[in-house]
Order: C-alpha cells, then sequence, then structure tokens
C-alpha cells in the first residue's frame, strides 16, 4: 500500500504536480524507523528547463500587478497553511523525523507566518522622492526576477515559505529545489500557494541533488540565489551566482556561543542551553553549541542540566508526549556519534548521553560534555546534532574573546541579571542573530542570518525585502537641459 508521505509527483511545475521518472531515484527514509516511505525522482534537465522557463515567462505579469494583490494571494495561502497545520506537521515530522510535539507549533505554523508578514508588506513596497531644487529624483523598489531557492533538510517547510514568501511580495518568482534527504514538504507549500490563487508557474518546486541546483545557479536566467545550507556548499553556490554577476543570500551554518554569567537564572539559563542544542535534536544552524558558563555556577549548571536533560522523552515522533527525535538520516547519525567519540578520545568529561539510543531509527541521545577546551574538535566544528560542548571561564573580557575566535559568526546569546554587562557584551560579539536571557527566538518580524562564514544578507522581517529587491532611480528634469556644446 502506498504510504500516506508519497507525493503525487516529484514536480510541481506551472501550477500542476509533473512526474520524469528517467532522473535518478531518490528514496525518502523515515528516520525513526529506518523504512523507505516514499520515492521522488531527481529532476533531468527538460524538468529543469521546464522549470525554469515557466518561472521566467510567468514573472512579469506577476510584477505587474499591485502589490495589495499579491499580498491577497499570499495572505489566503498563511489561512490554508494554518486549517492544515496538523496534516503538515504529520508530513513535516515524516520528511524529518522531528517530533510532532515541535512540527505542531514550528514548521508549517513558521511558514504561515511567513506569507502572511510579507503578504502584509507587498503593498507597502515604494520608492522616495527625492527633491532636488526644481527638479526632483524618484525611486522604484522593482523586482530582481526569477530567484532560485535551495533548502537544506531540517526546516524543509519553513525554508521553503522564508525564501518563497519575499520573493513572491517582491514580485519575483521562484524555481525551489528542496535538501534531497527532506523533499516533501515543500511540494505542499506549492499546492497550498496555488490553492490560495498564484498564478502558474510562479513558484515551482524541482526536486535533485547538488547538480540539480548547480544547474539552477548557473543558468543566466536566473537572476538571484538564496541557499540555506552548509559553509562548503555556501562557498561553491557563491562562486557559481558571482560569475553570473547574481544577487546572493546565504544561511550557512555555525558554531555559535551561549556565554552564562555567575549572577544568571540558572533555571532560565538551563532552559536556554537546552533550547539552542536539543530542539530538532541539535539540527539547528543557530544553536549555541559552545556553552561558556563562568566558574562559580559551573557545578550547579550541569546538575540541573543533566537532571532536565534526564527528562527528554525519545520515542515515536508522531506521538506527541515523544520531546527529542531522531538525526535525519543513518550517515549524520554516525557523523555525530563520530564527534561523540573524539569528545571522548580528546578527553571532555561525558555528563550525559553519549551514544546511539537502544530502539530503532536513528536516536543519538542528547549529549553533554563538560570541561570541553577551545583547541577540542566538538568545540570548532559544527556536528549539527545534539551535542553540547561546555566550557568554563573566568572573565568576560577572556570570554568574549574565546566566543569570537571561530569562523562563523550565526548566533550568540547571554544570560546575566546585568544587563549593562549583557548589552556590552552583544556589542562585541561578532555574530548576526543574538539573545539576551533566551536562545533560538526567530519570529519572522527579527532578521535572520549570520557574519563571517556564517553567510551574507538576512531572511525574514523588512531586511528581506532589500534582499529581493532593487531599487530604480529616475532623474526629472523640469527646465531646459544645458550642454557644453
Ligand atoms: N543559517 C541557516 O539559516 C541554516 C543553515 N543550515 C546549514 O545547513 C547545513 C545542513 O544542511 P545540508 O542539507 O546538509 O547542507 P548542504 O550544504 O549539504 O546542502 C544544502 C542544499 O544545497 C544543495 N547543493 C549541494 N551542492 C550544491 C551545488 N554545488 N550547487 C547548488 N546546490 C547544491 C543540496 O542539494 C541541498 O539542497 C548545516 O551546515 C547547517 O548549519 C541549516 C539550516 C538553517
Amino acid at each position: 500500500m502506498t504510504h500516506p508521505a508519497q507525493p503525487k509527483a516529484s514536480h510541481f511545475i506551472n501550477g500542476a504536480y509533473v512526474e520524469d521518472t528517467a532522473g535518478t531515484p531518490i528514496p525518502v527514509i523515515y528516520a525513526a524507523t529506518g523504512e523507505q516511505i516514499a520515492t521522488v525522482y531527481a529532476a533531468t534537465p527538460a524538468i529543469v528547463e521546464q522549470a525554469l522557463s515557466t518561472a521566467k515567462a510567468a514573472q512579469k505579469a506577476w510584477a505587474k500587478m499591485t502589490g495589495t494583490e499579491r499580498g491577497r494571494i499570499l495572505r489566503r495561502a498563511a489561512d490554508i497553511m494554518r486549517e492544515r497545520n496538523h496534516e503538515l506537521s504529520v508530513l513535516e515530522t515524516y520528511d524529518t523525523g522531528k517530533p510532532l510535539q515541535e512540527t505542531l507549533v514550528a514548521d508549517a505554523t513558521s511558514g504561515a507566518d511567513a506569507l502572511e508578514y510579507f503578504g502584509g508588506l507587498a503593498g507597502s513596497l515604494t520608492g522616495e522622492h527625492i527633491p532636488m531644487g526644481e527638479d526632483w529624483v524618484y525611486t522604484v523598489r522593482e523586482a530582481l526576477g526569477l530567484c532560485v531557492g535551495i533548502g537544506a533538510w531540517n526546516y524543509p517547510t519553513q525554508i521553503a515559505c522564508w525564501k518563497g514568501a519575499p520573493a513572491l511580495a517582491c514580485g519575483n518568482s521562484m524555481v525551489f529545489k528542496p535538501s534531497e534527504t527532506t523533499p516533501l514538504c515543500a511540494l505542499k507549500v506549492a499546492e497550498i500557494l496555488h490553492e490560495a490563487g498564484l498564478p502558474a508557474g510562479l513558484y515551482n518546486v524541482i526536486q535533485g541533488m547538488g547538480e540539480v541546483g548547480a544547474a539552477l545557479v548557473t543558468d543566466p536566467r536566473v537572476d538571484k540565489v538564496s541557499l540555506t545550507g552548509s559553509v562548503p556548499t555556501g562557498k561553491k553556490v557563491y562562486a557559481a551566482a558571482a560569475a553570473g554577476m547574481k544577487h546572493v543570500t546565504m544561511e550557512l551554518g555555525g558554531k555559535s556561543p551561549l556565554i552564562i554569567f555567575d549572577d544568571a537564572d540558572v533555571e532560565n539559563a538551563v532552559g536556554g542551553a537546552i533550547n539552542g542544542n536539543f530542539y530538532s535534536s541539535g539540527q539547528v544552524c543557530s544553536n549555541g553549541t559552545r556553552v561558556f558558563v563562568q566558574k562559580g555556577i559551573k557545578e550547579k549548571f550541569l546538575a540541573r542540566l543533566a537532571e532536565r536533560t534526564g527528562a527528554a522523552v525519545l520515542g515515536d515522533p508522531q506521538d506527541e508526549a515523544t520531546s527529542f527525535g531522531p538525526m535525519v538520516t543513518e550517515n549524520q547519525m554516525n557523523i555525530v556519534l563520530g564527534y561523540i567519540e573524539k569528545g571522548k578520545e580528546e578527553g571532555a568529561r561525558l555528563i550525559c548521553g553519549g551514544k546511539r539510543a537502544d530502539m530503532p531509527g536513528f536516536f543519538v541521545e542528547p549529549t553533554v560534555f563538560a570541561d570541553v577546551t577551545d583547541d577540542m574538535t566538538i568545540a570548532r566544528e559544527e556536528i549539527f546534532g545534539p551535542v553540547m560542548s561546555v566550557l568554563d571561564f573566568d572573565t568576560e573580557e577572556e570570554v568574549i574573546a574565546r566566543a569570537n575566535d571561530t569562523e562563523f559568526g550565526l548566533s550568540a546569546g547571554v544570560f546575566t541579571n546585568d544587563f549593562s554587562r549583557a548589552h556590552r557584551v552583544i556589542g562585541q560579539l561578532e555574530a548576526g542573530s543574538c539573545f539576551i536571557n533566551s536562545y533560538n527566538d526567530a519570529p519572522v518580524e527579527a532578521p535572520f542570518g549570520g557574519v563571517k562564514a556564517s553567510g551574507v544578507g538576512r531572511e525574514n522581517s523588512k531586511e528581506a525585502i532589500k534582499h529581493f529587491s532593487q531599487v530604480k532611480s529616475v532623474y526629472v528634469r523640469m527646465g531646459d537641459v544645458e550642454a557644453a556644446f
């Protein structure tokens, strides 16, 4: 019997599902059981061509509609997503293995927030009037044209919407390629957008591995590329986009610091460290995986952290009582287990977890290492799994220097009850998305993105509008033209 997660076809192009079984088959494996639940096929060159040519053809008429008309369609899509939240959350759980307890509140709902927010902004995208004496300049905020979105596997619905919503609000079209690991959810986003009235061709979804992504990025018809992925992929995609002088947004990896001072509220600091390391089984780019704890509070912090981590409920992700799911794939599980072994070998002190869970599926226990030093592999490399490194520190000056000693710069957090210190420290941390007495909040109203190797550009908020549009300026002369001859 066909599994309910099996989509009607692999691709969604020009307002309809499209299949081409000549492409490489991509199995969809449910991470909680290891069973294959669906198959899609990578886009063939003919599918890539259909996706690009229909998106290119549809864009001009879309950009000519008023922002209010475009926004109405996006807001209708947001309403449909909210009505279908349960069904979409179940699918997100099949796609990623993340527990339903999380997907019910963080995926389709976050996607709907983006559609609603950018739908609301679409009618307000105006230019400026710049007086020049008798003359004047006016500016027009114009669409970029055809945009490509490429997604990672940890938030397939959210990424499809965080890229699609601002692109469409600004009058662009989009071809979106989800990660080959989680190909299911973006198809639903496309289906819902079209049900809400989006004209055909404006949001196409095609499947495939890196080669399909590369074919999209290098196509001369494409004006902008927005990637969520790892730093090595980001470097390749950024270089390919630069060769065609295309706009980019790069949302890449991190190894973010979370700094806990002696005067912090211990329960809140432990809560922040849990949210910043174990949500989505640690598969979150902004995670605060280097937890710097001031020496005075260290043992108290570790004791409560171990107790509360012991309360994680591992189990069937479709059961709402489960609070901790598996790694997305067997491969990702093995990568994470490899890092845990490195941590043990290099002398970190294991506080809890530290192995594969004794159950079916790709579960790794939530793991905490203490006495981690800056040079250890687990403190330097992005693990993308539930492995928290706790490092000790003495002074504010010391911890700021150590927190910044990384190629990454996505996020950073500070827990302290001294608010002048909180702002002083955050002001010196090299990171794009920061938190004071909190961790990992990502509302659509706030800009999200990194500095240094963690990325270029920002998603969400009014900032995203700047990255999906460009400004035309028009000088208007009222008098005669003076010329030298
Ligand atoms: N900053 C952010 O917003 C986020 C960043 N990430 C990062 O994503 C990574 C995990 O996701 P993965 O899917 O493993 O990343 P990945 O870098 O392996 O793949 C990302 C996407 O790029 C595509 N791709 C690969 N090579 C390509 C090429 N040459 N040209 C065009 N496209 C290509 C893949 O098919 C996939 O769709 C982590 O490093 C994580 O930190 C994940 C979520 C959010």
